[in-house]
């Protein structure tokens, strides 16, 4: 996260952080006790030997935190469409490989299903624990900042993404405030309400000129009710 600040401890219990051997590679959020979302190209380049964890409950990566619990994956389902070439329907459904303990501190996140494309300049927020400067300072403890949406037709301008923004993605500011390289896979909130996944291509954050782009969640929700339908 860019010119944000750490957030308010468990203030967001359905923020999840997506480790591989042991280290943070993305964010995530809670759907329900056994389902976590996150984006798909965080796991697409994982070598076969590695181990995939989902971290609930923590606000400091390091420290011990009565709150936190380190959870197994029982599968991990990127879209079928998702490819490392794009950043296409990148979003990814984990599996937790034994039902997540909810409290005070691990509580999941409703998604929004409605297709409506939320106003421009509405004011949401994303959280995580990606890089908080240029130089790749990595936070220990979780960073949040508000953002406001950027309306499609605007960000499709020239001077932005000249109309490579799907009505499957959403666009939000990125003057100085931004998510950065480990925030993918997180939720941006717009009223209680998970409306997108911070994308996890390689992008420039924090340059106004190259908006953040997020996974609209609601074009997803028929793929996301089938294979949550289909899991054991
Ligand atoms: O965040 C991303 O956009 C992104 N996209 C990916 C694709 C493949 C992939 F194997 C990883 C990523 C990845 N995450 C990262 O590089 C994370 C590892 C780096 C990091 C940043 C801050 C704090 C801790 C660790």
């Amino acid at each position: 996260i860019l010119g944000g600040r750490e957030a308010e401890p468990h203030l967001r219990p359905y923020m999840a952080s997506i480790q591989v051997d042991g280290r943070h590679l993305c964010g995530g959020f809670l759907l329900n006790e056994w389902w976590v979302m996150s984006a798909a190209h965080c796991v697409e380049e994982m070598s076969p030997g590695a181990t995939v964890q989902v971290l609930l409950g923590a606000h400091s990566l390091s420290q011990p935190e009565t709150s936190k619990h380190l959870y197994e994956v029982r599968n991990l389902f990127p879209h079928p469409d998702s490819n490392h070439d794009n950043i296409h329907h990148d979003i990814l459904l984990i599996q937790l490989a034994e039902k997540a303990t909810l409290s005070s501190a691990v509580q999941p996140l409703p998604y929004q299903r409605g297709a409506r494309d939320i106003a421009g300049g509405t004011l949401c927020s994303v959280a995580g624990w990606g890089i908080t400067s240029h130089a790749g300072r990595k936070p220990d403890r979780l960073q949040q900042v508000e953002l406001p949406i950027m309306d499609r037709t605007v960000c499709n301008q020239r001077i932005y993404y000249d109309n490579d923004i799907t009505d499957k993605m959403i666009c939000a500011e990125s003057r100085k405030k931004d998510a950065c390289r480990g925030d993918s896979g997180g939720p941006l909130v717009c009223n209680g309400v998970a409306e997108g996944i911070v994308t996890s291509g390689s992008r420039v954050c924090g340059n106004w000129k190259k908006p953040g782009i997020y996974t609209k969640i609601a074009s997803y929700v028929d793929w996301i009710d089938s294979v949550l339908a289909s899991a054991s």
